[in-house]
């Protein structure tokens, strides 16, 4: 019997709740928002598609009840305020970093021993906080970006080539950020042939700054931050977790020396199994992407140190 638990039921919440029920990743999925029957209202919803889709999972949803969470194998947290066009992600720290704090040491309670998947913004910085407020090893804490930034890298690629989005192969490391995400355009491929052989150096670098404003550009599109790719991906992470899959999935994990950082939790290639962070892989970088990668988490500390600022750590 696995269960999963997503916090917040809004636009990522409900997305990553609904695609984990059609996928049949868990057994139960609950999702719980402090909305009073909105996360009733969502899984009654999907619940009445399970007919029609063909799924067995049960999905559940409550209002701020975290005994309904009890026992979770996984815990999503999407709870906090999205952007608007023309913010930032690190904006929202103001208001989300209380919420994270508070909801983290909620689910922990109720299911001590879950693997917690970080997706609120700025999400390096919301990772760090949960592994510092809770004190639980770092292989149970996982932020979602890398996944998110990857797969949109891919789908920029794919409109350059003109060619199928799942024939690409390409990682995004380090911060979840408009400007701090390094897209490794040496190292992407499509059918193994390298990109850079197939695309100029102009196309490569319109598709890497694309990729690094891909949030931004929904943002503008749509009022509000994007939700199917990003619940889509919320989702990925849990299922390498629930079924032991061990993909190499970019993911903003705790740094003991690695890539030369401490102290921090930033996207790197990490595989993901079991019990969460099960490894994390050092690909060798060039000088130019590892000065990418010095700067990209001397941004994201700059945003951790918010958090003492504004008394959350
Ligand atoms: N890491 C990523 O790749 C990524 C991708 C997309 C969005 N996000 C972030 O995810 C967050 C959610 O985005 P969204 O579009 O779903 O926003 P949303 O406003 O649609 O949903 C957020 C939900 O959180 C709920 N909530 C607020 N405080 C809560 C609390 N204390 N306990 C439980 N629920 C609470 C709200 O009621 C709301 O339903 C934002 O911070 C956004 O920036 C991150
Ligand atoms: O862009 C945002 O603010 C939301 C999210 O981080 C995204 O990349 O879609």
């Amino acid at each position: 019997m696995s269960k999963v638990t997503v916090v917040g039921a809004g636009n990522v919440g409900a997305t990553c709740a609904n695609v984990l029920a059609f996928n049949e990743v868990a057994d139960e999925i609950v999702m719980l928002d402090v909305k009073e029957g909105v996360s009733e209202g969502k899984a009654m919803d999907m619940m009445q598609t399970a007919q029609l889709l063909g799924f067995d999972s049960t999905v559940v949803g409550c209002t701020n009840d975290y005994a309904q969470t009890a026992n979770s194998d996984v815990v999503v947290i999407t709870s906090g305020i999205p952007r608007k066009p023309g913010m930032t992600r690190e904006e929202l720290i103001g208001v989300n970093a209380g919420i994270v704090k508070s909801v983290a040491t909620n689910v922990l309670t109720y299911s001590p021993n879950a693997i917690i998947v970080v997706i609120s913004n700025p999400m390096d910085t919301m990772t760090y906080l949960s592994l510092k407020s809770l004190g639980i090893p770092k292989n149970r804490i996982i932020g979602m970006g890398g996944a998110l930034d990857s797969s949109r890298f891919k789908y920029y690629l794919s409109q350059a080539l003109g060619c199928n989005a799942n024939e690409v192969e390409g990682m995004v490391i380090g911060g979840h950020g408009d400007t701090t995400m390094i897209p490794l355009a040496r190292l992407a491929t499509y059918k193994g042939i390298p990109v850079s052989e197939l695309l100029s150096a102009e196309e490569l670098e319109k598709v890497v700054k694309a990729t690094m404003v891909g949030g931004a550009t929904l943002t503008g599109l749509l009022g509000t931050s994007a939700w199917y790719a990003p619940g889509a991906a919320g989702a990925f992470v849990v299922e390498s977790i629930i079924k032991n899959q061990k993909k190499l999935i970019p993911s903003c994990v705790a740094l003991e020396g690695e890539y030369g950082q401490n102290d921090i939790c930033i996207g790197v290639p990490t595989i993901i199994g079991r019990n969460g962070v099960e490894k994390i892989v050092e690909v060798e970088l060039n000088a130019a992407e590892k000065a990418l990668f010095v700067a990209s988490a001397d941004a994201v500390r700059k945003t951790n140190d918010v958090l003492k600022e504004i008394n959350v750590l």
